[in-house]
This record gives C-alpha cells, sequence and structure tokens, in this order.
C-alpha cells in the first residue's frame, strides 16, 4: 500500500491579502507556489502542527481558523493529503527562513502562480471569493 502523509498549509490573511510561498530549487515540488505548511506528527492536531510549521518556517504565530480544502497528489511514491486552513497573524512578520520567496497576493491573483497540485482545490476556493 502507498504511504500516505497529512499535510496542512496555512492561507494566511492580511486585509485582502493571501500570504503564499515559493518552494525553493532544493525542495520536493521545487519552484512551485504552496501555502506553508509541513507534516503533522502523531502527537498532534493539524491546528498544532500548523501553528509548529509556521513558527519554524515563517518566525511568526498566527491563530488557525477555518477550514478552507482537501487535495490529494501523488509525490513520488507518498500520497500527500493536504488540509488548508484559514489563519490570523498573531505576533511577528512572516519571514522565508526555507523557501525561495514569500508574497502577499490578491486572491483573484492566486490562479496567475503555479502551485502544487495538492493546494489547487484550495487555491480555487479562496479565488471564488475574491
Ligand atoms: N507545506 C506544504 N507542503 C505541500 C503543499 N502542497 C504539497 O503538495 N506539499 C507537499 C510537499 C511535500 O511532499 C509535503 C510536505 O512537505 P514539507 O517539506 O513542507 O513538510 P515538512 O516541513 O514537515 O517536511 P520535513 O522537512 O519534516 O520532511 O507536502 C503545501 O501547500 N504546503
Amino acid at each position: 500500500m502507498k504511504r500516505e502523509v497529512h499535510v496542512v498549509g496555512a492561507a494566511i490573511f492580511k486585509d485582502d491579502l493571501v500570504l503564499v510561498a515559493l518552494r525553493s530549487a532544493t525542495m520536493p515540488l521545487p519552484l512551485l507556489w504552496e501555502f506553508p505548511g509541513g507534516k503533522v506528527e502523531a502527537s498532534e492536531t493539524p491546528q498544532e502542527a500548523l501553528a509548529r510549521e509556521i513558527f519554524e518556517e515563517l518566525e511568526c504565530s498566527v491563530e488557525v481558523g477555518e477550514f478552507v480544502a482537501r487535495g490529494e497528489h501523488l509525490v513520488g511514491e507518498v500520497k500527500v493529503v493536504l488540509d488548508v486552513y484559514g489563519c490570523e497573524l498573531q505576533a511577528g512578520t512572516p519571514h522565508a527562513k526555507e523557501h525561495a520567496e514569500i508574497r502577499w497576493v490578491s486572491r483573484s491573483a492566486l490562479k496567475e502562480l503555479e502551485f502544487a497540485p495538492a493546494d489547487l482545490p484550495a487555491v480555487e476556493k479562496l479565488a471564488q471569493h475574491a
């Protein structure tokens, strides 16, 4: 059976903008845009994992809010199941520690970026409310 990993991503909102991140050239799925986040560890809720990953990757704190959408994609032999949640910044300013770039974009501009395939349901959902 294929291995499955549960990944969480953050759509961080500021006014009418959403924060998106470009995966670096050395990460799997290089140079594709994504919602920053990472894998849920066995002892964590999705919300705990997301707050931890955002602190590790962007050096800021977020409050995790509503579920946005689920997307799935096979990355090599691993099935990635990605759940995206809306988030609000609580403290600090996001800085790209691991990503090639981070960018605040309007919801309507999301579709102009090339996202990782598992992110597309969340992109569609967010763009509908542009
Ligand atoms: N974080 C994140 N990962 C995504 C997204 N879309 C997508 O297909 N992925 C894939 C890429 C990876 O195969 C997997 C999670 O990767 P990751 O490298 O961000 O997770 P992590 O920080 O927990 O990884 P690790 O360094 O502990 O191995 O999910 C997304 O929007 N955000």
